[in-house]
């Protein structure tokens, strides 16, 4: 299925606060360094228009929430509907402005990042640090020489479980069943200490923003079957 167009946020909501370039962020990737306080980080990996990270930061405030997204537009657009949905649609309530520097901590518990999750885990986010890695619907690569482009792939993995903290979740959802399939295959051959997927659940949605995800929600709506697991880092292993 094609992309609808992205729309930038409206005038009225001041995203500046919740939007940082891979050059504006911190050499190491912490909740400390990122939001000043040492509350669990999860990270949500190809955000798209940012619905999880919306929903779920306003749920958990008590967590907080970094967003990677690759597609400029789209990672700007996430940054408003963070923006909006923890209330700073209307500029005059902002208390905090459009003028950071990128290292003013946001209000809140949620940012959005432009740029390419990849090498972000390869070289800045510490061993055992996270509370969770997310990464909904991932662009499939169909043909099998753009396979490697996929972002889950064996070195992601490698890294999602070398990052994630005992006890840590990593979860994946997708609608195109070669690339659960092969994912399943590789995860047990790269990680094998990740032990088996646990199959998740998703309630049913009573209003349009109820989703998981917007891919989701196109995939629900679409009777498209969709595959969902995590994985979850063990105790007893901190390496
Ligand atoms: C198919 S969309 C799914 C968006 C969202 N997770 C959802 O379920 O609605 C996949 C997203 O991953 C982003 N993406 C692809 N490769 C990425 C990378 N290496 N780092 C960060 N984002 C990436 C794409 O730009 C795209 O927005």
């Amino acid at each position: 299925m094609p992309r609808s167009t992205i729309r930038l946020p409206g005038h009225h909501v001041d995203w500046g606060p919740w939007f940082r370039t891979t050059e504006q962020l911190p050499a190491t990737l912490t909740s400390e360094s990122l939001f000043g306080d040492q509350r669990p980080l999860e990270i949500e990996i190809g955000s798209g228009k940012g619905l999880f990270l919306a929903s779920a930061s306003t749920r958990q405030p008590d967590h907080h929430f970094l967003g990677i997204e690759i597609a400029d537009r789209y990672a700007r657009h996430a940054a408003g509907r963070i923006a909006t949905a923890h209330g700073y649609a209307d500029p005059d309530r902002n208390p905090v402005g459009t003028d950071l520097t990128g290292q003013t901590p946001p209000p809140g518990n949620a940012l959005m990042v432009s740029g390419n999750a990849e090498p972000l885990f390869e070289k800045q986010i510490p061993d055992n640090s996270l509370a969770a890695v997310h990464v909904y619907f991932p662009d499939p690569w169909w043909k099998k020489r753009h396979r490697r482009r996929r972002v889950v792939n064996e070195n992601s993995v490698r890294n999602f479980y070398r990052t994630l903290r005992p006890g840590g979740r990593f979860h994946f959802w997708t609608d195109v069943l070669d690339y659960f399939e092969i994912t399943i295959e590789m995860i047990a051959a790269e990680v094998p200490r990740f032990g088996v997927p646990i199959p998740e659940q998703q309630a049913e949605s009573t209003h349009a923003l109820d989703y998981h995800t917007h891919f989701e929600k196109r995939s629900r709506e679409n009777a498209i079957p969709v595959y969902r697991v995590r994985y979850e880092k063990p105790i007893d292993q901190g390496e």
